[in-house]
């Protein structure tokens, strides 16, 4: 019974053949005798030679693999450099011809005509020679008279109305009147802004021009007296 089994077991191992694997096989390179290095004569020829060794080195995995890659391109397939501005043929103040430079360059000149000053009213004017701001603080320093009074008044707006005249001009700002007639030519908005006030309360035209103007430390030495209400007629 024993050998019963025992033959049964190993009948199939016994009659099929194991099957050897295949020895694998190693290809070997030997370099050629002359690069060796080994012999005398091959040293001192090397020692001459200044070539470095070739990289990546000869039959190396990296040399088969980058010319599977496509490789540098030559000169006739690259993308053309771009055209040189022509600088040399410049001439300042002559616009460069359309096709000529870059479009990038910053134009030499402009054909476009600068904005016309607007006539409309409400823009600054060209002050006349002697009337900037500076002059008017060193006129109302100096001690001249600029109030044409000799003291300070209670001003009905039936008195301030008289005073509208360019050689005469008061006007009223927060309850201030003001003797403007020496100003006149050194307002930033004009002398014909100004005139529209004269002979009447200004407050508002003054807040809604230019509130951020300080009108009592600019007037404060025409200063002519305080405008008050119309007193009762006879
Ligand atoms: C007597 C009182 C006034 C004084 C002291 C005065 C003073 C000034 C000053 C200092 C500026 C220059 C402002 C700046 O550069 O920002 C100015 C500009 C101007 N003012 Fe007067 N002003 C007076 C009354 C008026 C009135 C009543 C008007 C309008 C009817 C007026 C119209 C203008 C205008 C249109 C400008 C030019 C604004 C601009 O473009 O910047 N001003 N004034």
């Amino acid at each position: 019974m024993t050998s019963y089994l025992r033959n049964w077991l190993y009948s199939g191992t016994s009659s099929a053949e194991p099957e050897t694997p295949p020895v694998p096989t190693f290809q070997t390179f030997s370099p050629p005798a002359s690069d060796d290095g080994e012999g005398e004569d091959t040293e001192t020829e090397q020692q001459d030679d200044d070539t470095p060794p070739a990289f990546p080195s000869l039959n190396s995995a990296q040399r088969v693999q980058s010319a599977k890659m496509p490789g540098f391109l030559s000169d006739s397939e690259r993308m053309p450099p771009p055209p040189v501005p022509s600088l040399s043929v410049r001439r300042p103040g002559v616009p460069n011809p359309p096709s000529s430079g870059s479009s990038l360059l910053v134009p030499t000149t402009t054909t476009k005509p600068p904005p016309k000053p607007s006539k409309k009213a409400g823009g600054k004017v060209a002050l006349s020679p002697g009337h900037s701001p500076l002059d008017w603080a060193a006129l109302k320093s100096s001690g001249a008279d600029l109030r044409g009074v000799d003291s300070l008044m209670r001003i009905p707006p039936s008195v301030l109305k008289k005073h509208n005249k360019r050689d005469d001009a008061w006007s009223a700002f927060n309850g201030k009147v003001y003797n403007m007639t020496a100003y006149l030519p050194f307002h930033p908005g004009g002398e014909r802004e100004l005139m529209r006030v004269a002979g009447r309360d200004g407050t508002q035209l003054f807040a809604s021009t230019h509130a951020w103007v300080n009108v009592d430390f600019m007037l404060d030495s025409c200063l002519v007296g305080f405008l008050v209400p119309e007193p009762p007629s006879p």
